[in-house]
């Protein structure tokens, strides 16, 4: 029934018209993970991610979603190992969920639907100079994606709370995000994929964690306290669902750092 529900929720809210197709468009992003069709890959490296709180800079909406965002002209917020082969930067992070605790997630487990889920943006600083250049590079971006279940308070996640709802740019520093993430991130699905939002590029290598972290019910509501950038003047959507619906698998294979 939510997969219906979820299916039909363009009616809500057309965040944006979702292309038909996009150009390519064989390895677009979300997917369902089918955990008995992911394929174990023994050499897959040890993920290393060394944060610096020191860099993080802000925290704003960009009508989508809010982003905290880290300053990424040094190699002071990395991440390595795992699939990647070289070494990215972290350059932002930001959240997807629902309405209410049913669904919200992007990515599905065997098509269950988590509430929410981290997204922690990389980008390759070996190849590239810029994110603006790595995002249209097929080994530009890797992304950490976290699911968020209903469960105790996460105390990290409180000061990030206390900070929305972020209208344009909130000063917000000193914020380590290693704390968002699951105590085990050698456990993990690992697969070819895009953007989420435009520009949809192809560009993501997506690690997403098998253990999710646990936030309350109370720190969700105020994700869905923020507010859509709405056009019309006077109408404020609550920011809610904000979403991509599910991608077609076509031909790639998910591979998963355990058995
Ligand atoms: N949801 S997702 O696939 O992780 C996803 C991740 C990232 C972006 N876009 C950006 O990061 C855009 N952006 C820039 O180009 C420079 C800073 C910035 O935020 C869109 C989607
Ligand atoms: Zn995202």
């Amino acid at each position: 029934a939510v997969e219906y529900m979820k299916k039909n929720l363009t009616s809500v809210h057309p965040m944006w018209l979702e292309p038909l197709e996009v150009p390519g468009g064989d390895r677009q992003s979300p997917i369902d993970i089918s955990v008995r069709k992911s394929v174990f890959d023994p050499n897959l490296k040890p993920l290393v991610a060394q944060y610096d709180p020191r860099t993080c800079q802000q925290i704003w909406n960009n009508g989508y979603s809010f982003l905290v965002e880290y300053d990424d002209t040094t190699d002071k917020s990395t991440l390595r190992g795992g699939p990647l082969e070289d070494q990215f930067r972290l350059c932002q992070f930001h959240f997807h969920w629902g309405e209410n605790n049913d669904w919200g997630s992007e990515h599905t487990v065997d098509r269950n639907l988590y509430p929410a889920e981290l997204h922690l943006v990389h980008w390759n600083a070996d190849k590239y100079a810029l994110f603006e250049e790595a995002v249209m590079e097929e080994n530009g971006l890797a992304v950490i994606g976290v699911f968020l279940k209903v469960g105790k308070t996460h105390e990290g996640l409180q000061k990030l709370v206390d900070a929305l709802p972020a209208g344009s740019v909130v000063e917000f520093t000193k914020f380590d995000p290693s704390c968002l993430l699951p105590e085990s991130i050698n456990e993990y699905w690992t697969y070819a994929g895009s953007l989420t939002t435009p520009p949809l590029t192809e560009a993501v290598t997506w690690i997403i964690m098998k253990q999710p972290i646990e936030v309350s019910h109370n720190q969700l509501a105020v994700f869905r306290s923020l507010l859509f950038t709405s056009a019309e003047e006077g109408v404020q959507k609550s920011m809610v669902n904000n979403f991509r619906f599910q991608q077609p698998l076509k031909d790639r294979t998910i591979r998963s750092s355990f058995t």
